[in-house]
């Protein structure tokens, strides 16, 4: 496919994906601009969060292209994973978590232009109260702050949370999203959220892929059909 918008992202062409003889999805194509806030819905097992991993070069599809614009070096990318809790030793700070995203890694070798980034990502994530906390004594919800603060620090300019609210609460859940779309406002970066909430994502996307065994949906938010997806997701 030829892609000559310059605002794309990123453009997924008849992508497919099997493991061994179980095939996932085939034939899925969508495209990812600036600025666009895409919820990516289905049931459990329909192939999001493998979507994810081809998307991040962790899985080489079956078929299909994946393309980045200008190229995938040219996209800084940041990625929030799926809830996990953090062993109550670990031996990090959220400082220092935040920080371990940067080239230099670790607190004693940040440059100066490093700990102003970290101290600004951590004001734009609300989390400088709680910034020299061990990560293994804050709560669930600023855990799940410390790892989008962890994915922002490199100002992405496509960002992938993949179930990151899924076992928040509900302030908490909207509490993230506004982070996410205040940095949204602030860069123009593109969203990609994958997600089983409905309210969230009416509140927050531009664009919904819908994808369901064997076939799959797209558009902007105001042609979701509700109706569709909680089936979908029943
Ligand atoms: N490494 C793997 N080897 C074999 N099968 C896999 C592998 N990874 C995923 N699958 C299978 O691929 C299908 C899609 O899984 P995936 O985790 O992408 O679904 P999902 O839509 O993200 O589900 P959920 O909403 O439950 O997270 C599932 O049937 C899963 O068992």
């Amino acid at each position: 496919m030829t892609t000559s918008a310059t605002n794309t992202v990123l453009s997924v062409d008849q992508l497919a994906m099997a493991f061994r003889q179980k095939r996932v999805f085939h034939d899925l194509t969508f495209d990812l601009k600036q600025g666009e806030f895409l919820s990516v819905l289905g049931e459990n097992g329909v192939g999001k969060t493998t979507l994810v991993q081809i998307l991040l070069g962790q899985l080489r599809p079956t078929a299909g292209s994946v393309n980045y614009y200008p190229s995938r070096q040219g996209v800084t990318v940041g990625y929030v994973p799926q809830f996990r809790n953090v062993d109550a030793e670990y031996p990090l700070t959220v400082r220092e978590f935040v920080g371990l995203a940067l080239p230099n890694r670790l607190t004693p070798w940040w440059t100066a232009a490093e700990r102003k980034q970290v101290a600004s990502t951590l004001a734009m994530t609300d989390l400088t109260r709680i910034a020299r906390t061990p990560l293994g004594r804050v709560s669930g919800g600023e855990l799940q702050k410390a790892y989008l603060a962890q994915a922002l620090i490199r100002q992405p300019q496509l960002l992938m949370l993949d179930e990151s609210t899924a076992s928040l609460d509900n302030n908490m859940k909207y509490e993230l999203l506004e982070l996410v779309k205040n940095y949204q406002e602030q860069t123009n970066a593109a969203v990609l959220f994958v997600t089983h909430d409905l309210p969230l994502t009416k509140q927050y996307s531009t664009n919904f892929l819908l994808m369901q065994p064997g076939q799959y949906q797209t558009g902007t938010i105001a042609e979701l059909d509700e109706n569709v997806v909680e089936a979908a997701h029943a």
